[in-house]
């Protein structure tokens, strides 16, 4: 038997690297122009495979203009987005404006936010909401830190943050919608997640949208909807975590800054193991 992820790829695998605040402008071109160019070389097909990246704001307008004028078969989008359209809202920045910059995503409600931003789960939602006001397709970041692991709650409080995160969309914006589970305690550490940890979340969020949700979604909504992991992602461990049934691809931080570990983490279909 051959080996496939999430069953026949009828959900198109995500792999999504987090630059987080690491290459400038200057340097996000240069690396952007490498990767895409690596990626072509080892026969990379954007129809098997999404790649996108997320960097810092102030690289997007150099990283829009690359993507657009090379054709480059990479999306992109934000790290974060402010609640509100415009107005008095220093340091922020509009969902209106990373649509003008043709973003295709925008990360909603990372670890990292939440812990040292303190975003609360309401506050969270309020960006999904922004996020489909002004056409991006939010990707949805939940996962537990390292007490709640240890006292065995992790699902439940996964779950609570996913049904807050999702509160008052439509059926088609949750099927069209990205969730990223990545446990705190795995985020840039080297621990991480065995694959059976990632399959155990995201086969429980796509069973909580099937199940408890489903009043609310329509049918097909739970096998529509992309899940992916995060957390110490490498080329070395990916094809393990990308096989599970219900994991459709993966949000890569540290790994994401290395041109060569990154394509490779793309190409991990190579990797798959034929039973
Ligand atoms: O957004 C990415 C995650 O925070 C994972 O980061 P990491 O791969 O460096 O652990």
């Amino acid at each position: 038997m051959t080996t496939s992820t999430n069953g026949t790829f009828d959900r198109r695998p995500l792999i999504a690297g987090n630059w987080k605040m690491n290459l400038d402008h200057m340097q996000g071109i240069t690396f952007l122009q490498k990767l895409a160019w690596t990626l072509d070389d080892a026969g990379h097909d954007p129809a098997r495979v999404e790649v996108s990246v997320f960097p810092p704001f102030t690289d997007l307008r150099g990283v829009q203009t690359l993507v657009k004028g090379d054709s480059l078969d990479i999306v992109y989008g934000a790290q974060d987005l402010s609640p509100e359209d415009s107005g008095a809202y220093t340091g922020d920045i509009s969902g209106q404006f990373l649509a003008r910059l043709e973003c295709s995503y925008v990360l909603v409600g990372h670890s990292e936010r939440r812990t040292l931003h303190r975003e609360s789960d309401e506050l969270v939602n309020r960006k999904v909401h922004a996020a489909f006001r002004h056409g991006l397709v939010p990707i949805l970041c939940v996962g537990e830190g390292l007490e709640i692991r240890q006292a065995g709650s992790h699902v439940e409080h996964t779950l609570a943050q996913v049904r807050s995160g999702v509160a008052g969309l439509s059926s088609e914006q949750v099927a069209t919608l990205v969730i990223a589970y990545e446990p705190v305690w795995a985020i840039g550490t080297g621990e991480v997640a065995g694959p059976e940890d990632a399959q155990e979340m995201c086969s429980a969020i796509r069973g909580a949208i099937r199940a408890e949700l489903e009043a609310l979604f329509a049918a097909d909504t739970a096998a529509r909807i992309r899940l992916l992991y995060g957390g110490s992602v490498k080329a070395a461990n990916a094809a393990s975590i990308l096989r599970e049934r219900d994991v459709d691809g993966v949000l890569v931080g540290g790994a994401s800054l290395d041109v060569a570990e990154f394509a490779s983490i793309v190409r991990f279909e190579e990797h798959l193991v034929t039973d």
